[in-house]
């Protein structure tokens, strides 16, 4: 049995300004932060081996805040970014082997990013609705496979997501790691819709609100067995 906890970025200086941020790199607010720091303190009877974040700025900060304001939920451990990257130069000036007993890695990797939002990216999203309609607005954000203008659809962002959990993530679940993702609205929603086998018409209402964590416990198998929301 292993826990799986996502959370998404605490509030953006974007998120604040209700404009659309997709793979815009706009960091945490002072709110955001905030909202990082009660995430760790709920947090605070967890254990976590291993972190994955996207590779924005708003995700790896609220891992940072989460992993560092208690040294509880690291076990001690020091946590460490391990960028991954395909490129023979980066490669080797990040080669650093680590030491697993002193050190947690938080991996970050652009498979995990929000949903690219193409042409929406910077705009005001009321603004928005008022120009193009509430509807098409609403489909654009949260329906499974309308493309927003020149983005990815729910869809796309789930084939990324999803392949990656399955090729980087599930295996440490499976050998009983507790593993922590900290990521973005779109990018968990891909991976929720598949550990709680939501349809594409049931995961258009699945809203998730900035820091708050979800803890799954997950079987042998990686099948769930509890799901808890750490809202209070
Ligand atoms: O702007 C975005 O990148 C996302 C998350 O803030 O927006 P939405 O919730 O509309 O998918």
């Amino acid at each position: 049995m292993a826990q799986l906890i996502l959370i998404r970025h605490g509030q953006s200086l974007w998120n604040a300004l209700n404009k659309f941020t997709g793979w815009v790199d706009v960091p945490l607010s002072e709110r955001g932060r905030a909202e990082a720091t009660i995430a760790s303190c709920r947090l605070s009877n967890y254990r976590v081996n291993v972190c994955f974040t996207s590779r924005l700025i708003r995700a790896i900060e609220t891992a940072m805040i989460c992993l560092t304001e208690r040294d509880d939920i690291c076990g001690g451990k020091i946590p460490i970014i391990k960028h991954e990257k395909d490129d023979q130069v980066w490669h080797g000036w990040n080669s650093y082997g680590g030491n697993p007993e002193e050190e947690l890695p938080i991996f970050t990797n652009e498979a995990l990013n929000e949903r690219f939002y193409g042409d929406l990216q910077g705009l005001n999203k009321a603004d928005t609705a008022k120009k193009y309609g509430v509807e098409q607005v609403y489909a654009w954000r949260r329906s499974y496979d309308v493309r927003p203008p020149g983005g990815e659809s729910l869809e796309d962002t789930q084939k990324r997501v999803n392949a990656y959990f399955r090729s980087r993530i599930l295996p440490h679940l499976l050998q009983g790691d507790n593993v922590l993702i900290t990521a973005h609205g779109n990018s968990l929603r891909s991976i929720m819709m598949m550990l709680d086998h939501l349809s594409p018409s049931e995961v258009i209402g699945l809203e998730l609100a900035t820091g708050i964590p979800i803890a799954y416990e997950l079987d042998v198998t990686g099948e769930v067995i509890s799901k808890t929301i750490l809202n209070d």
